[in-house]
């Protein structure tokens, strides 16, 4: 006599809406004991199902199901079974997964940014470094980078020179460009904590997202680090200036700590489209000659 196929919780299965006329005791159905039927539903979403008893099977023990949000109801044996849709179990449950991992990142990164923002005004725990952060700030402003670049382009006598600052150049007009639309379309509002008191802003720079201090850093620094022959020590600081900018956007209560974290990754790969694209008398030989005309 065949022995009574059994649930999950290991009850036996009635002759209704759980019963079926497949061969008892297989393995694939059941009959190995109540936890084979959770390997199952695993392994469902690779295997299309045949038998509607199994896909009934399945979608019972289906979290998705228990929350109501999958439509099986009236599965009886004269109706047609349920389609076997296992990999919506898991598109399902994976973007709340995803959102909850993402909430709590942001709730991690909002209280860090507050702990962090230690010179966010004067009265702050360490409000008397602010002025020297806010001097760090306009060593990484994009205004004092493009007028030191135009004018030691407009001082180098040598071909090679010339066209590393037209590079960095490129370089730092790519960065506000891109940095520019990337806040235009995040739009994160800066801290709460932030005082806007910052020298020279562009309408979009009411956004923190991505922070452009940050970016202008990563790029800057390994432009640099790539093109100018440099003594160790000098580029350990130049590695230190852009990491402590970066921490310094923090300190003074103008982003998030993700801000910084993307800018730095954003800044990072700029400089790789500048290296792809690297402009020189070969391939761009009318900014070349125009330069030299002037
Ligand atoms: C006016 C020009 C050429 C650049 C604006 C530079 C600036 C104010 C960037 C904002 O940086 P954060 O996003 O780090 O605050």
């Amino acid at each position: 006599m065949p022995s009574p196929r059994r649930n999950v919780e290991g009850r036996p299965l009635g002759t209704s809406a759980s019963s079926s006329s497949s061969s008892p005791g297989s393995p694939a159905h059941g009959g190995g004991g109540g936890s084979r039927f959770e390997f199952q539903s695993l392994l469902s979403s690779r295997a299309p199902v045949a038998d509607p008893t199994c896909a009934r099977l399945r979608a019972s023990e289906s979290p998705v199901h228990r929350r109501g949000s999958f439509p099986l109801t009236g599965a009886g044996p004269s109706q047609a079974p349920p389609p076997p849709l296992p990999e919506e179990d898991r598109m399902d449950l994976n973007p709340s997964f995803l959102g909850i991992a993402l909430r709590s990142l942001l709730a991690i990164d909002l209280w860090l940014s507050k702990k962090l923002g230690v010179c966010a005004g004067e009265s702050s725990s360490w409000g008397s470094v602010r002025p020297l952060m806010k001097l760090l700030e306009i060593s990484g402003h994009g205004i004092p980078w493009l007028l030191g670049t135009l004018y030691c382009l407009s001082r180098s006598d040598s071909w090679a020179g010339r066209e590393v600052l037209m590079n960095l150049l490129f370089a730092l007009l790519l960065d506000v460009l891109l940095v520019a639309l990337l806040k235009g379309l995040v739009r994160r509002r800066r801290p709460a904590h932030n005082q806007m008191d910052m020298f020279v802003t562009l309408s979009v720079d009411k956004y923190s997202f991505p922070s452009g201090h940050a970016t202008r850093a990563a790029l800057v620094s390994r432009f640099i680090l790539n093109h100018l022959v440099l003594a160790i020590p000098l580029r350990v600081l130049v590695v230190l200036w852009a990491f402590i900018l970066g921490l310094s956007r923090v300190m003074l209560g103008r982003h998030n700590v993700t801000d910084v974290a993307f800018g730095f990754f954003q800044g990072y790969m700029q400089y790789s489209i500048v290296d792809y694209c690297w402009l020189s008398p070969h391939n761009a030989p009318v900014l070349f000659v125009l330069w030299n005309q002037q």
